[in-house]
């Protein structure tokens, strides 16, 4: 177990090149079991996360060789398995999305549920009722979900009761194979599913309503392998342009789509920061104090809940009262308890967080719980008033490449070192 030693008071000033998202990444690696070949991904970040869906890959029986430069090859043989084991997939929320791929192509899965960060319930019950509508026989039994289709899965219309990210991708990565046109009503939009449903439609698949809630996939195709370049990672981004705002600083985001971020650079402008975004960068800069500003989370292109930590940190030093409000996940403000050891004013009732913003924090011990969270605290950490010790740093590692070296390349006084308090 390693943590994070954070020397606070130093702005965040420079420039990062952002990777492509662990969001999409780790379904792109689910979407290359469709087809047998070779599927070549372009900027991979090097995160644990994808190390993790790599050995899922294998144990499923593909070879993946990671190239460096962010370069990943990824070999599917013609037969693969179709059970995913609970020591790999406890391990990432984002297993789960080799469901769809296992039961469309093998026609039976057994996936066990998946693990990720502790934010709360996630249910399944999406995806489960989604492939059943196409024809799956689906349950769940001894903590696996197990599913047969032996006659293949078929086209039908599915209105999700929310637009969850990983029951649409699921129900689009398994409708690729299914016989006839599924249409997904009420699909979830976000920038990494439209970089799905564009990798799947370079693969072969005919997919229409890209981008909106209304996805309709003609099948079965065909699928070819293919290389494709991932979406950059907004949440990456996200957490270093309020890094800025929250120090003080300016950063420059290379590789970033300010586009994905609406509503994060709108909110970080009311703030007091000032935005200048071309087509592939922006920069974020904020000179005094920031302002409080309001958010609520929602599905894209709300504002997104893998960035309410790090406004939450922002809030907690600026200047009046913030209201954040929690839609997605309801334990995503545990981390408010950590904050609060910083220093921070936060008072939670239910799925609001009122946050009055002090002129200084002062460091101390915290512990990250989930990767947002780890990212939240460290944004504190790098503003309070002396030494930060963040806990939990594996949290950190499943999303953030080169996490210290980004640190200390945008000025901030951070080192990585073993914890010797860690429980566990
Ligand atoms: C690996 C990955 O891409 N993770 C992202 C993905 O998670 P994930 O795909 O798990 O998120 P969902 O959009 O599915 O979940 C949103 C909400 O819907 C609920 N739900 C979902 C499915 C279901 O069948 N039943 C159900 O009740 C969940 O409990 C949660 O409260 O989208 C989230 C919402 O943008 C992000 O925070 C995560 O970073
Ligand atoms: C919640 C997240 O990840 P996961 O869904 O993989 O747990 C996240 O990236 O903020």
């Amino acid at each position: 177990m390693e943590r994070l030693r954070i020397q606070g008071g130093n702005r965040l000033t420079g420039e990062v090149s952002v990777a492509g998202a662990k969001n999409s990444v780790l379904k792109l690696m689910a979407a290359a079991l469709l087809a047998q070949g070779r599927t070549v991904l372009y900027d991979v970040p090097d995160i644990l996360d994808v190390r993790f869906m790599g050995d899922l890959l294998e144990r499923l029986g593909c070879s993946l060789t990671p190239e460096g430069g962010g370069k990943l090859t990824i070999d599917v043989p013609e037969t693969i398995h179709h059970e995913a084991d609970y020591d790999l997939v406890r391990r990432l929320r984002a297993s789960i999305t080799v469901l769809g791929p296992l039961l469309a192509r093998c026609h039976r899965a057994k996936v066990a549920l998946p693990g990720g960060d502790s934010i709360g319930s996630r249910g399944l019950g999406m995806h489960v009722t989604g492939l059943a509508q196409m024809g799956a026989e689906i349950g769940i039994e001894h903590g696996f979900v197990v599913a047969e289709a032996p006659y293949g899965l078929h086209g039908t219309t599915i209105l999700l009761d929310f637009p969850s990210v990983g029951a649409t991708e699921n129900l689009l990565l398994a409708a690729t194979l299914a016989r006839g046109t599924t249409l997904i009503d009420n699909a979830a939009r976000e920038p990494e599913i439209v970089d799905i449903a564009e990798m799947l439609t370079r693969m072969g698949a005919k997919i229409g309503g890209i981008g909106t809630s209304t996805l309709e996939i003609e099948g079965p195709a065909d699928l070819q392998s293919v290389e494709h370049r991932v979406v950059p990672d907004r949440m990456v981004a996200g957490t270093w342009a309020i890094g800025a705002a929250v120090t003080g600083g300016a950063v420059t985001l290379r590789n970033a789509r300010a586009d994905h971020l609406d509503v994060v650079l709108d909110k970080l402008a009311r703030a007091g920061a000032s935005v200048e975004a071309g087509p592939d960068h922006f920069t974020v800069r904020m000179d005094g104090r920031p302002q409080a500003v309001n958010i609520v989370t929602l599905p894209y292109p709300g504002f997104p809940t893998d960035l309410q930590a790090m406004m939450v940190a922002l809030a907690a030093v600026s200047e009046g009262t913030s209201m954040v409000t929690e839609n997605l996940f309801d334990g995503r403000f545990r981390f408010v308890q950590e904050l609060a050891r910083l220093g921070a004013d936060v008072r939670t009732d239910g799925h609001h967080a009122v946050i009055r913003g002090r002129r200084m924090l002062s460091g101390a011990p915290v512990e990250a719980t989930d990767i947002r969270a780890g990212a939240g605290l460290l944004l504190a950490g790098l503003v309070a008033d002396g030494e930060t010790l963040v806990s939990g740093v594996h949290h950190l590692d499943r999303g953030y490449p080169n996490l210290v070296g980004v640190l200390q390349g945008l000025g901030a006084q951070v080192l990585r070192e073993p914890d010797d308090m860690a429980v566990g």
